[in-house]
């Protein structure tokens, strides 16, 4: 497998970076393109492989998916033709859908599934088939949706098919959604086109990463369905039209880490612009995360700044989501221990996250340890080695930042970024360039 030789800077980084489009907002507006009384636009939108993989479930359950020229720095912009419904519906016939590595893909698809008609099955990669997808598969079936397993039994997690009866029950149901949000956003994402709607009910301990659900409920209402969350636990969504759409996709404030992250571990500054003035995605919490850091943090006329500090500071984070592996990499380069909390299910992302970051940490002679809802990380002097990246895009840029600080890095597969951002290696070197370039003015 090949190895990159993560660019160690000799200096403080001073750049202006702008990233693709949210892959979150990405594919939920794809799904309800699909499902949306017309054609729908998304502009600037994402362009990497967990985006492709939803393009091309739509297009295998019959919707047009067209690539226009639009404005996006990242790629053109995407027009969505959903398929004929009801009466005119196609008998898909047997189909398969790759969901690849993709949590968006293997949650949210298996819905569409049930309201096309066809005999859809599902897969991915090989580490797909162990993420949890239990409620979601339990959800459908109390929905009145029949899914098998390859041996006809009762499936648990991937691969499985859906049978695809063009129309869905819906009504009451209660799942565990403990282990993803991503289980309650698959469902309220096509509740509305449920003959009698959805009312989801959660049971079970926290719900991780609720600022997706927020998303989930938001994107809803703005095509026009009608949420109900006013009883924490239960989400009511009432059956009607989803409304086509032009939508502009948010930068994805996610990806924006790694590079805001550079600041810190440079001791320079990171700008980007564009910032959005209101925003449910998570990454939008990196303005509260860096400044426990160490570092200064500004929104100006819709530019964050971010500016490292002499040093990086441990900190206690409870929350931090899909931007954990970020921030694990910051603490690992901190002078005070971490406690990173309420990311117990970050066993089932792309890898055993927690794992993977305690191994990699420790690997460069770093000290980190899991707990069980999280890690501690404590200061310890790093050396050069090489970080793993076990087929996930932020375990890859977690290396990344950690190279930025310590000589003789290297990052096994960078190309595994290509799940949210194929651009990254580029990025991050016209970062660094942009670098060389101030100092070389100064
Ligand atoms: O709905 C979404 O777009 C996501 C929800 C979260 O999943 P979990 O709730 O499983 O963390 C997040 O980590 C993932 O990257 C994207
Ligand atoms: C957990 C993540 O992805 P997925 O959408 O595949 O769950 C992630 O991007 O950090």
């Amino acid at each position: 497998m090949n190895h990159w030789p993560a660019p160690f800077a000799d200096r403080p980084v001073d750049a202006t970076v702008t990233v693709p489009g949210s892959k979150s907002l990405t594919n939920r507006y794809l799904v309800l393109a699909a499902l949306a009384d017309g054609p729908s636009r998304l502009r600037a939108p994402l362009h990497s492989r967990d985006s492709a993989l939803m393009v091309q479930a739509l297009r295998v359950l019959g919707a047009t998916v067209t690539e226009v020229p639009g404005d996006g720095e990242y790629g053109p912009d995407l027009e969505i033709v959903p398929a004929p419904r009801g009466a005119d519906a196609a008998d898909l016939g047997s189909v398969a859908v790759d969901c690849g590595l993709a949590g968006t893909v293997m949650r949210f698809v298996p819905p569409l599934a049930a309201l096309a008609r066809g005999v859809i099955a599902f897969d991915g990669d090989p580490h797909a088939r162990v993420r949890p997808m239990g409620p979601v598969i339990e959800g459908l079936r109390g929905l009145g949706v029949d899914l098998t397993s390859p041996d006809g039994g009762t499936p648990r997690s991937l691969p499985f098919t859906v049978q695809g009866t063009g129309a869905v029950r819906g009504g009451h149901v209660a799942v565990d959604a403990s282990g993803s949000s991503q289980f309650v956003s698959a469902l309220l994402l096509a509740g509305a086109r449920f003959t009698d709607g959805l009312h989801l009910e959660h049971v079970g301990g926290p719900v991780p990463s609720l600022d997706h659900i927020s998303m989930t409920v938001e994107v809803l209402r703005g095509v026009g369905v009608e949420v109900d969350d006013t009883v924490p636990h239960h989400w009511v969504v009432s059956p009607g039209p989803i409304r086509a759409f032009d939508v502009r996709i948010e930068q994805d404030l996610s990806n924006a880490g790694p590079f805001l992250a550079a600041a810190l571990a440079t001791r320079g500054t990171v700008r980007v612009p564009n910032w959005p003035e209101h925003t449910t995605q998570v990454g939008d919490a990196w303005r509260e995360i860096l400044p426990r850091l160490g570092a200064e943090v500004t929104l100006d006329a819709g530019t964050l700044t971010v500016r490292g500090g002499e040093r990086i500071t441990g900190a206690d984070l409870a929350d931090t989501s899909e931007l954990a592996p970020t921030v694990a990499a910051l603490c690992a380069l901190a002078d005070s221990p971490s406690r990173l909390t309420g990311i117990a299910h970050l066993r089932g992302h792309e890898t055993d996250r927690l794992a993977a970051l305690v191994a990699e940490i420790t690997r460069l002679g770093g000290d980190a340890e899991e707990t069980d809802d999280g890690l501690v990380i404590r200061p310890a002097p790093l050396h050069g080695g090489v970080v793993r990246s076990y087929a996930d895009h932020r375990m890859a840029t977690a290396g990344a930042i950690l190279g930025l600080a310590v000589p003789g890095v290297e990052v096994e597969d960078i190309a595994t970024t290509s799940k949210t951002m194929p651009e990254f290696p580029q990025m991050w070197a016209r970062m660094l360039g942009q670098h060389a370039q101030a100092g070389a003015g100064s």
